[in-house]
């Protein structure tokens, strides 16, 4: 599934709260790398231009929940604020009076930077509290932080709980290329490591294993390796615990066919210093006791440019060497100069971040290379296959597949005969699908006949909110479901919490008139979900799954092929409180895992799932940008013009 981004919302007059990676080095108030400020200027800018407020969220150091002067973005704003061509507005808070002051006064292309996330103490621990904070600030969140998405922490992952989160540029960049790596990369396929331990990259060399052609090590990790195959590394920087993995590795590389290159030479001295005296050796003749290795060699540098010339996709993460020195820096400048002349030729590089991104700044090669990741351990947790929570928690775009996307307004006890007329009358203008999505409308029995006359021509359907399982007889106040098909309504919602807890409609009542439904050629929609203390009690999956089976008791797959489903947390219907995107999230998931359970993996894949309890357009779109969230069963919000922003932003993020 691909993520939503900034191109894909409506940012003018929006407050929009960006979570960017101002993580830079300041040494003595000045910031001496810059690289990821530049890096979020595009996006900061585009939502700028684009009419929205922005209110910029970083961390910066590790200041542990402390107001540190030390680790204060004042510097960050200051350059940013050159940078930028809007005016910066800083606060030196993380909340309180001071932040909604400013973000109160903040007009349409304006920016505030407010002070340090991690000042906060809730920040690292993805409190609620603080998380929900600050999404009341904002309509949107924007994330941009590439480089802290391998963090859960509340202004990057917590915060889309609350409110819709999209990605900004860098994000959606840093996925693509980083993807393209691990999912499909273009072969022959170079790994290139170093740095200094194996026991970083243990995971990135295992999954990367199943995709390389070529795995190159160099840095002080080689030494392990070297090591673990008999060579005398003398006091070269060694895992004496890392030894077995290290055959490990090359046993199971030899059996996948990998190639692991390994350095033929490397340049020695007595310690790591500046203008200390150094010498090269061969590692078959071994480095002599008190000697290490503090760079690959040479040869190894003529080895691994060998090894790199054909290669149609490079990922870089580690230098070869100690190269914040320029006595051991030459094998990480050859090998990046390598890897930049085969990007010329065509071929895709990826520098992961950290120290492998340092050094192509150091040494003037940025530009040369496809990608160059903002994020060290983010972009070595992404190569090594884990999912990261800062991309996780962004909504996805949302892709015709093989089930129906709806948006369903249950107008329960509302609306007379004209008002419901008068109404329906503007929806049928205004709502337009772009056959993205299916549009329900489901107004009091009194009025179906006369909406469905003024929607029969429109995109629009009509459903009931109730039915009898009898034909026709004794039954006071009750509507038969012929009576319902007779005036073209085509839906019946069943076993509405309403029915369940004021109606006292119980689960087998529920199972009779699903199957009269479905037997009459009516599509139901089947309402479950469980009451707060049932929530609370964590008894939601066994709510939910009685629920379901009861009312699916006795139909086969094909009987109940057409069914929808609805999940209606009884706790949020009417009540204002809506479910989380996740907390809905997780229990669409049980309901489709069940579905596969009871029938199969095929049925689960095509029965629309839709979520209902307090939408409102500014929830929506968290909400719907869940992949097992198929649409919206709509209360309140279904009464009013609401209704129509709701089906705007499924047309807007559906592909
Ligand atoms: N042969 C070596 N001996 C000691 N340290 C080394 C050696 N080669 C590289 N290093 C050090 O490894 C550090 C980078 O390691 P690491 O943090 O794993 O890289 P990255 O951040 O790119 O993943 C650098 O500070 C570098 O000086
Ligand atoms: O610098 C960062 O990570 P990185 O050093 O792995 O690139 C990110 O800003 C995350 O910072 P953190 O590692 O203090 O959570």
């Amino acid at each position: 599934m691909e993520k939503l981004t900034i191109k894909d919302v409506d940012l003018k007059g929006k407050k929009v709260i960006m979570r960017v990676d101002f993580n830079v080095p300041i040494k003595d108030g000045k910031i001496t790398d810059e690289t990821r400020i530049k890096a979020a200027l595009d996006t900061i800018q585009y939502t700028l231009d684009k009419g929205a407020k922005v209110i910029l969220l970083s961390h910066l150091g590790r200041p542990k929940g402390e107001k540190n002067p030390q680790f204060s973005l004042k510097p960050v704003a200051d350059r940013l604020d050159e940078l930028l061509n809007n005016k910066v507005y800083f606060v030196d808070e993380t909340r309180g009076p001071k932040v909604e002051k400013a973000v109160s006064e903040l007009k349409d292309g304006e920016v505030l930077l407010i002070e340090n996330t991690r000042f906060e103490k809730g920040e690292t621990k993805n409190d609620p509290e603080l998380a929900k904070y600050w999404a009341s600030l904002a309509d949107l969140h924007v994330n941009d932080a590439f480089g802290t998405a391998h963090r859960a922490h509340a202004s990057n992952v917590g915060i889309a709980n609350y409110i819709p989160s999209v990605a900004g540029f860098l994000m959606e960049k840093e996925i693509e290329f980083l993807q393209k790596a691990v999912e499909n990369p273009e072969k022959p396929y170079v790994v290139i490591l170093g740095g200094a331990k194996v026991s970083d990259k243990i995971g990135v060399i295992n999954n990367l294993l199943n995709k390389a052609d070529k795995i190159l090590i160099g840095g002080a990790m080689m030494f392990t390796f070297l090591k673990a195959l008999g060579k005398n590394v003398g006091s070269s920087l060694v895992e004496e615990d890392k030894l077995n993995v290290a055959k490990d590795i090359l046993e199971n590389a030899k059996a996948k066919g990998v190639e692991i290159v390994l350095p033929v030479d490397t340049v020695i001295a007595q310690k790591i210093e500046a203008g200390v005296e150094k010498k090269t050796v061969k590692i078959d003749d071994g480095i002599p006791e008190g000697w290490m290795g503090l760079d690959i060699g040479p040869e190894s540098v003529s080895l691994f440019k060998e090894k790199i010339s054909d290669a149609k996709t490079i990922v870089w993460n580690g230098p070869m060497g100690v190269f914040e020195m320029d006595d051991f820096a030459f094998g990480t400048e050859e090998v990046a100069k390598a890897i930049a002349e085969v990007t010329k030729k065509g071929c895709i590089s990826i520098i992961g971040g950290g120290d492998s991104a340092a050094a192509a700044e150091k040494f003037g090669l940025a530009s040369e290379f496809s990608h160059v990741s903002t994020g060290g351990g983010a972009s070595l947790e992404f190569l090594e296959g884990k999912e990261l929570p800062g991309i996780s928690s962004i909504n996805e775009k949302k892709k015709l597949n093989e089930r129906k996307f709806i948006l369903a307004g249950n107008w329960k006890m509302n609306k007379t005969n004209t008002e419901a007329a008068e109404f329906v009358s503007k929806l049928v203008g205004q709502i337009k699908t772009e056959d993205k999505f299916e549009v329900i409308v489901c107004p009091p029995f009194t009025a179906l006949e006369k909406v469905r006359d003024i929607t029969s021509s429109s995109n629009i359907k009509v459903g009931a909110q109730n039915a009898y399982y009898e034909d026709k007889g004794a039954y006071t106040g009750e509507i038969s479901v012929n009576m319902l098909r007779d005036i073209g309504v085509e839906y019946v919602i069943l076993g509405h919490s309403e029915r369940r807890h004021i109606f006292q409609e119980s689960d087998e009542l529920i199972n009779k008139k699903l199957k009269k439904v479905i037997s009459s050629g009516l599509t139901p929609i089947l309402c479950v979900g469980e009451q707060l203390e049932e929530r609370e009690k964590g008894l939601t999956f066994n709510v939910v799954e009685r629920q379901i089976k009861e009312a699916l008791y006795g139909l086969t797959e094909e009987e109940a092929k057409t069914i929808i489903i609805a999940y209606e947390p009884v706790w949020a219907i009417g009540t204002g409180k809506v479910a989380t995107p996740n907390q809905a999230q997780e229990v669409h998931k049980f309901i489709r895992d069940l579905l596969k359970d009871i029938f199969n993996e095929e049925f689960a894949k095509k029965t629309t799932i839709l979520y209902g309890g307090s939408i409102k357009p500014n929830n929506y779109l968290g909400l719907f940008g869940k992949p097992d969230i198929d649409g919206g069963l709509v209360g309140g919000a279904s009464l009013t013009e609401d209704f129509v922003e709701l089906a705007n932003i499924m047309k807007e993020i559906i592909e």
